[in-house]
């Protein structure tokens, strides 16, 4: 039996401890493929109107036919009640054609590019080895008012796996902003309070995604009485004050932060590994996570605000008219997740969150 948590008057849409926001959308994502896809498909479905699909697949995701088979598999992954729009990304390359980028663009098949530095993160080998290369294109979509989002780590192994964000800001991100001053750019799934102070500094064509894991651990997630793999994802988590500088931006109301999960789902023995693979997999709970948050923060008010509109406000696409509800109810989260012959740990699992998100045609109760 769950308990119901009693509670005092709360602001917003909240009442009879139900929270009902505007639909929600995931402004980053990896939905996989393969064995995997359906697993991540349906759990992004659930809970999110439309996602960004992060194009980073091996082989990367560089053309338009390849855009529109994947996204024909996320949909043929699903089931039809799930109504939902996958919003396809093309990966950067050195050898990029921004012919190609135009027209996947122009044809609705792309919604915006994705920048990995090369080796920044998992798959992004044949990403971009200097930004520089890569001048024409960004010029082709500041013209056609394609956004642009950004992995922003400098990869040096001269600098400290902890600072690669910051240093990202001022050695690629600034340049690029100047010499494209119209172009518009995510700076997505942000850990530091440097990302905040620059992405507020700047016009409004430059905004940022926040996951639900960075609003919640900092770097000493990883070490709590030994090694937590499932507490690594890249960017890494921060000190704690970076922490409370992402929470503090997620809550003010700037429609320049909105939610992106970053949820990356990765096989458990590839995460508990001598190397294991950075990622996590907050689909599952993901909404859920928002709210503790939000609520912890005392504005839950807030939450529809950065989960529901200025997303769509930023991407120029209209809101969702739909609803989803939030039970305010104990939640455990499972130890584990199967798909098939995959195991996989989520974000909080073993813990207990205080949400439950209601299935529609659910009472939420089961
Ligand atoms: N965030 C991560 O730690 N991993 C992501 C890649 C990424 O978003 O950088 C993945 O694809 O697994
Ligand atoms: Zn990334
Ligand atoms: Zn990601």
């Amino acid at each position: 039996m769950e308990d119901i948590i009693t509670t005092s008057a709360l602001p917003g849409q909240f009442s009879d401890n139900t929270l009902t926001l505007r639909q929600p959308d995931d402004w980053h994502v990896h939905l996989r493929d393969g064995d995997m896809l359906k697993l991540a498909a349906d759990y992004t479905a659930r809970q999110f109107a439309r996602a960004i699909v992060m194009p980073n697949l091996v082989p990367p995701i560089t053309t338009v036919s390849a855009a529109a088979a994947y996204r024909g598999r996320i949909m043929a992954a699903l089931s039809e009640e799930r109504a939902f729009t996958p919003l396809m990304t093309a990966y950067l390359t050195d050898e990029i054609n921004p012919d190609e980028i135009e027209a996947g663009f122009l044809d609705g098949v792309f919604t915006a590019c994705k920048l990995y530095p090369a080796n920044a993160t998992t798959n992004s080998a044949a990403g971009v080895t200097d930004v520089r290369r890569i001048w024409s294109t960004l010029e082709r979509m500041q013209k056609i008012d394609m956004p642009l989002l950004v992995h922003g780590e400098v990869v040096s192994p001269d600098i400290d796996i902890f600072d690669r964000e910051a240093v990202f800001l001022e050695t690629v991100l600034g340049p690029v902003l100047k010499d494209f001053p119209a172009l518009r750019v995510v700076l997505e799934h942000i850990t530091t309070e440097d990302s905040v102070q620059f992405v507020e500094a700047a016009g409004s064509n430059l905004a940022a995604t926040i996951t639900a894991h960075h609003l919640r651990i900092d770097r000493n997630a990883m070490f709590d009485g030994g090694l937590r793999p499932h507490a690594y994802c890249l960017p890494v988590a921060k000190r704690r004050h970076h922490r409370a500088a992402l929470r503090k931006a997620a809550v003010s109301g700037s429609p320049k932060f909105f939610l992106g999960t970053d949820s990356a789902p990765h096989p458990k023995h590839e995460k508990e590994s001598a190397c294991g693979c950075a990622g996590i997999f907050s689909a599952p709970v993901a909404l859920e996570s928002y709210a503790q948050t939000f609520e912890e923060e005392g504005a839950l008010d807030r939450l529809e605000g950065f989960a529901s509109e200025f997303g769509p406000r930023f991407y120029r696409l209209p809101l969702n008219e739909g609803s989803v509800t939030l039970h305010r109810v104990a939640q455990d989260v499972p130890d584990l997740m199967t798909c098939g012959d995959i195991d996989i740990v989520p974000f909080h699992a073993g813990q207990s969150l205080g949400w439950r998100f209601v299935e529609e045609g659910s009472q939420g109760e089961t």
